[in-house]
């Protein structure tokens, strides 16, 4: 018989693109889908993020799953706290969307090219710290709502520029809106962003492997599992001033073969340290300890105290 199978999702534009991806896979391996809308108080609130809450987009569909309203959930990684919830099973990290950063600005223009005193929208303390420490006199304002009315306030020239996550505009067939995409260099994204996690009740194990079996790529599931192991190290939330990103890279082993490893970087904001890095190299099959070594190598520079709550 032909499993049947309702995937719950936020009801954004982006969410229903990222969705409708999971959606075709799983109808692709022989499942029958139905998409049930999940209305979440993080969609329904303008207040900043800070001010709702942790896990403001992905409570509702959680609780959805473990009532058993729904049987697939699927959320944006980078939006899901770091506490794992044990009704519930990471079945699949589906193959990632580039993590970087992007800048959409008027005129074309990339960072170096906006004149000082530049207004820059972000509601992420991450990509504020991380702008500011360019020192380019940029001017950082508050900003929230969706892709669309994030970039309209470009249009409409009430802001010069925002950053938002390349992966989400390319999932809305938004890439024209980019006039730079940034170097992880300048500017450090998410951990697990251009990520994406599908969930599954914990003792639903053939919809569990159906998923896993559909949808989880190897490589995206260890970079976000170092990413989010910093993370967790620094008890820092989705929207704390961290960055992560971890590149599965070609090493040489002891006997000059070629093996893959993964490489972690690492940013931290704080209130008195500044911005804090590190970084390391170890093994794919250990991504966790890469994450928390490279997150105690913050907190031994200082990361600590992390300034002020908010995504
Ligand atoms: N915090 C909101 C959010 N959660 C996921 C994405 C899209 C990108 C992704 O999948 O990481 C976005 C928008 C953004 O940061 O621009």
């Amino acid at each position: 018989m032909k499993p049947r199978l309702r995937i719950g999702t936020r009801g954004s534009a982006l969410a229903l693109a990222q969705t409708g991806l999971i959606a075709s896979a799983l109808e692709r391996a022989g499942a029958e889908i139905e998409i049930v809308t999940v209305s979440t108080p993080g969609d329904r609130s303008s207040a900043p993020i800070a001010e709702i809450g942790v896990g403001v987009f992905t409570s509702a569909l959680r609780d959805a799953l473990a009532a058993n309203e729904i049987d697939v959930a699927v959320h944006s990684y980078k939006d899901l706290p770091t506490a794992p919830d044990p009704r519930l099973v990471l079945a699949a990290v589906p193959s990632r969307e580039d993590p970087r950063d992007a800048l959409c600005a008027r005129d074309d223009l990339t960072l170096g090219e906006l004149p000082p005193g530049s207004t820059v929208g972000t509601g992420s303390p991450r990509r504020a710290a991380q702008l500011e420490a360019l020192g380019l006199g940029l001017t950082v304002l508050p900003l929230r709502g969706n892709v669309d009315t994030r970039l309209g306030k470009v249009t409409s020239g009430e802001l010069d520029a925002v950053v938002l996550a390349r992966a989400g505009l390319a999932r809305l067939g938004r890439l024209d809106a980019i006039t730079e995409t940034l170097d992880p260099l300048q500017m450090l994204p998410a951990p697990a962003q251009g990520a994406l996690a599908v969930e599954c009740r914990i003792d639903d194990v053939d919809v569990e492997h159906l998923i896993r079996s559909t949808l989880d790529d190897e490589a995206s599931r260890a970079a976000v599992t170092a990413e989010r192991a910093l993370l967790a190290r620094l008890e820092a939330g989705c929207s704390a001033p961290v960055g992560a990103l971890a590149d599965v890279v070609e090493d040489l082993d002891d006997e000059g073969r070629t093996v893959l490893r993964l490489s972690l970087r690492g940013v931290a904001g704080t209130q008195h340290n500044g911005l804090l890095r590190a970084s390391a190299i170890g093994n794919t099959t250990a991504a966790e300890q890469l994450g928390r070594a490279v997150a105690e190598e913050l907190l031994d520079l200082g990361a600590a105290v992390l300034s002020g709550p908010g995504e």
